[in-house]
């Protein structure tokens, strides 16, 4: 097992409520993406997978360990064998590209070798290698703050790819990058964590490339999964009840435009020209 929540609920310091009685759970190497509407609470629930926020209530077991209900910091291991990507990586500017991407591998090194690597890069071939499976091997001397939005999201999944992390988790890791590379990117994930047996969770904006890439997908509503079905059975009914608070048009990879509820399977097919056989 990867992973195993049970009635887990997240409630932020200004009493916002993000989760509510989450039961999800996933074994080791298995790929899911989460969907759902802005706000639902795909960052926090794959930011208590990270350890990065400790559930209010519930139990959370993460790849073996179960996650501290106090304040107590989790264990420096079980954060060394998870890895994130973020949105928007925070990624200090003037820190090199190299750097940036051997960092991925700070948790697991010993400190003097995490220390030097900062001050003189230790495996730059690595870097190189990481970079170049996301078309950005050019750009392993510049500087973080030379980068574009779309290549900063690149070098966040260079790091991770670099890491080599059991348990996986990108939230919205291709949302600024073009629909193209977008699809080539989160193949690589998929694929990347498929030959490594690791355990893969995406929360994707489009729905499109989530059905495309992902075998299972959960959807996730005001705190609540809704849903957590083999991508096959996904239809646009589903769909469209989860995203009834932003309208008749589902976020799309495409942005096909679908202005009433076909019938099941017509629309995540209408809106995937471009993206096929991703899984
Ligand atoms: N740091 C925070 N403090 C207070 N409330 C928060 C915080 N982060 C998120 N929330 C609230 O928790 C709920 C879930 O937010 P979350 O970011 O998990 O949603 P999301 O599905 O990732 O949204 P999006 O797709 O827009 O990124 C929202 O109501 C949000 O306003």
């Amino acid at each position: 097992m990867s992973f195993d929540l049970s009635g887990v609920g997240l409630t932020h310091a200004n009493g916002t409520v993000a989760l509510q009685d989450i039961a999800l759970k996933a074994g080791q190497g298995e790929c899911l993406a989460l969907v759902g509407p802005s706000g639902a609470g795909k960052t926090s629930l794959l930011s208590v997978l990270g350890t990065a926020l400790r559930p209010s209530t519930g139990r959370a077991v993460v790849l073996q360990s179960p996650l501290p209900t106090t304040a107590q910091a989790p264990d420096r291991s079980l954060r060394a064998r998870i890895g994130t990507v973020h949105q928007a990586p925070p990624l200090p500017g003037r820190q090199r590209v190299v750097t940036a991407v051997l960092a991925g591998r700070l948790g697991q090194w010993p400190a003097w070798k995490s220390f030097a690597s900062l001050v003189y890069p230790l495996d730059i071939a690595g870097a190189r290698a990481a970079l170049a499976r996301v078309q950005l091997a050019d750009k392993l001397f510049a500087r973080c703050d030379e980068l574009s939005g779309g290549q900063l999201q690149r070098v966040g999944i260079a790091r991770v790819l670099y890491q080599q992390p059991d348990l996986l988790l990108a939230d919205e890791p291709v949302s600024a990058l073009d629909p193209a590379l977008a699809l080539a990117t989160v193949r690589l994930l998929v694929q990347d964590a498929a030959a490594r047996g690791a355990t893969l969770v995406a929360s994707l904006h489009a729905v499109d490339l989530a059905l495309a890439c992902f075998a299972r997908i959960v959807g996730i509503r005001a705190g609540r999964i809704v849903f957590d079905l083999p991508a096959a059975q996904v239809d646009d009914a589903l769909l469209h009840a989860l995203y009834a608070s932003e309208g008749e048009v589902l976020p799309t990879l495409g942005q096909v435009s679908v202005s009433a509820p076909p019938p099941p399977g017509e629309a995540a097919a209408r809106a995937m020209p471009l993206i096929a056989g991703c899984r």
